[in-house]
């Protein structure tokens, strides 16, 4: 059994017994060709991609994974764009994690096909797919996910946000139905959010994980640049208080991150970043009245970025009106996009 039957069986209104073993008995069921494979002593080491489509959430699950936040997350969809690896080492096990932008359908720019080929690259050459969707919930956009997903892959189905389902016996017919779907190798009903529901999420990706020497240091948390994370942080700022008014084709590029000699601080950085906005409407939203909105994102990215990069930092920020820049390639790949 997979261990994720305790979360089903909390809330179900069948009693506890009854919930357990109809879960029991249909998540072995669904266990193509019998048990996982065994976890043996020795080192491990493996790459794991976490997909689905967007605001499910996927950064929030990474983040609780690798136990330190890499990857920014806010409500408003698609914040994540680029592949970005966490990395977790835990006893004879190092976890690499791929979190992936949410695969968009609707729209056709230059951005999103960019998107979109990240998404198909990160899940080409992993050990695991974490399919991340909501409880309970399978729409257009989850299935063509979904189709993407190479035979051969061990594909996990995580059922997030299960703590926001109030109907918890619907969860297991739904489960039945997702069975159906594809050959999943376990159902994982989970809260991102929840603490223990990530302890024994740790235990059902080890095994699928093979036996080999370790990629990465123990303490490596992730393999990005620090102007990737500096870039990151202050577009997760600009999110956060703009709230949904600003459209998610705006972006920050960091012209300048130079660290400079010290008598008083261990490290001083100095960053030069600027916002990319499509209208004069949007640069002025995002200065706010007396500039009083672009203080807070800068005061607080600078204040988060002092943190992750264990440096004082001196942190600037422009913002440049840059009309269509979405819908134009050759712009999308000057700013960093594949
Ligand atoms: N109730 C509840 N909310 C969750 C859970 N996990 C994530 N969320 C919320 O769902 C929203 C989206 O989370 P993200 O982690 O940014 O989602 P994502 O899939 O990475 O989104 P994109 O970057 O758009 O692809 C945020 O408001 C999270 O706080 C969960 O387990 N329970």
């Amino acid at each position: 059994m997979t261990g994720t039957t305790k979360t089903i069986a909390a809330g179900a209104e069948q009693t506890g017994a009854e919930a357990q073993n109809d879960l029991e008995s249909m998540l072995a069921a669904a266990r193509p060709g019998g048990a996982a494979p065994v976890a043996a002593e020795g080192q491990r080491c493996g790459l794991i991609a976490i997909v689905g489509k967007p605001n499910v959430g996927k950064s929030t699950l990474m983040n609780a994974l690798v136990g330190q936040k890499v990857s920014i997350t806010s409500r408003k969809a698609q914040t994540t764009r680029h592949r970005i690896t966490g990395i977790r080492t835990r006893e004879h096990t190092q976890f690499v994690f791929v979190d992936t932008p949410g695969f968009q359908t609707k729209h056709s720019t230059a951005l999103n096909k960019s998107l979109n080929k990240t998404v198909m690259g990160a899940i080409g050459d992993v050990d695991l797919i974490l399919f991340v969707v909501e409880a309970g919930s399978f729409t257009l956009a989850d299935a063509k996910v979904l189709s993407l997903f190479k035979p051969g892959i061990p594909t996990l189905l995580i059922a997030n946000k299960l703590d926001a389902v109030h109907r918890r016996a619907e969860i297991a017919p739904w489960l039945r139905d997702m069975q159906e779907r594809h050959p999943f190798a376990e159902f994982v009903p989970m809260s991102a959010k929840n603490k223990g529901d990530i302890e024994r999420l740790y235990g059902i990706v080890e095994k699928y994980l093979p036996e080999q020497p370790w990629w990465y240091g123990e303490d490596e948390l992730t393999d990005r640049s620090e102007k990737f994370l500096a870039s990151e942080t202050v577009r997760e700022k600009l999110f956060r208080f703009t709230g949904d008014e600003l459209p998610y084709t705006s972006t920050v590029i960091i012209d300048k991150l130079d660290e400079e000699k010290s008598k008083q601080y261990k490290r001083f950085i100095r960053i030069a970043a600027t916002i990319v906005v499509e209208r004069d409407g949007h640069k002025a939203m995002v200065i706010g009245e007396g500039g009083e909105r672009l203080k807070r994102i800068s005061t607080e990215a600078r204040q988060e970025l002092e943190k992750l990069l264990d440096a004082k930092v001196f942190l600037e920020v422009w913002v440049k009106v840059r009309s269509g820049w979405a819908d134009d390639e050759a712009r999308v790949r000057s700013f960093g996009y594949e």
